[in-house]
Parts: structure tokens; C-alpha cells; sequence
């Protein structure tokens, strides 16, 4: 399967568990592989049939400050659901980095996987 990907896609949001965190925004870096088939794409030059990385990340960007979570599992399974639905994609990992959470730490995050069923 081919993939399209995006890679440190900065968003900044309110997101955590303490009550400190839910006054001011912090970055995530999200990193996200999309498998699909892009010979359809590629055959045409048609970006109507292609999977637009630009699209995914206004989307992503959208969704992430739409409205606050606590935890970065909750945020990944609500984006993995969000574009296995909206776009022609069959499987999609996602990584979160948030670097501001653990100081001696360069970063920490969480990754998943999920597939159309
Ligand atoms: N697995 C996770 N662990 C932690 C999370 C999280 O979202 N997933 N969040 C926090 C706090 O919000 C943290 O970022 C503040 O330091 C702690 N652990």
C-alpha cells in the first residue's frame, strides 16, 4: 500500500489532565501516515482522487482546537475516526508529541494505528 504522510504538524491547543493546563495552550506536533492506494491519483494528475495532505491538516487543526480533551489517547481516536471517515485512506497512524509536558523529557506522546473495518 502507498502512503501520504504529514510530518510535525504544529497545532496549538488546550489539552491535559491538571488545571493549569486548561488556561493557556500548549504545541503538539502530530506526525501521520496515511495508506491508500495512489494510482488512481497518479494515472489522472487529479487531486480530486488523492488523499490532499492539505485538506488532512486544516482538518486536523480544526478538530484539535474545536474543543478540549484531556488526554492525548482521547484527541488520537477522535482524529483516526475523523479521517478514516472523511477521507480514502485504510489505515492511518498518528504520533502526538507534546514537549512542554515532561521538562527533563525533549518529548513524550503517544501513537496509535487504526484500520477501516
Ligand atoms: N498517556 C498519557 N499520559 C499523560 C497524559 C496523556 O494525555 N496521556 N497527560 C498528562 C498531563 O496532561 C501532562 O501532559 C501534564 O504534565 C500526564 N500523562
Amino acid at each position: 500500500m502507498d502512503k501520504v504522510y504529514i510530518s510535525q504538524l504544529h497545532v496549538e491547543t488546550i489539552i491535559g489532565v491538571y488545571d493549569f493546563e486548561k488556561e493557556s495552550k500548549q504545541s503538539l506536533y502530530f506526525d501521520i501516515d496515511m495508506l491508500t492506494d495512489i494510482s488512481a491519483a497518479a494515472q489522472t494528475d487529479d487531486i480530486n482522487l488523492a488523499v490532499d495532505y492539505a485538506k488532512v491538516s486544516e482538518r486536523v487543526i480544526e478538530h484539535t482546537t474545536a474543543k478540549p480533551v484531556e488526554l492525548l489517547e482521547t484527541l488520537l481516536e477522535q482524529l483516526a475516526a475523523m479521517i478514516l471517515g472523511e477521507f480514502n485512506v485504510e489505515q492511518v497512524t498518528i504520533r502526538v508529541s507534546k514537549p512542554a509536558a515532561v521538562q527533563q523529557a525533549r518529548t513524550v506522546g503517544v501513537e496509535i494505528t487504526r484500520a477501516k473495518h
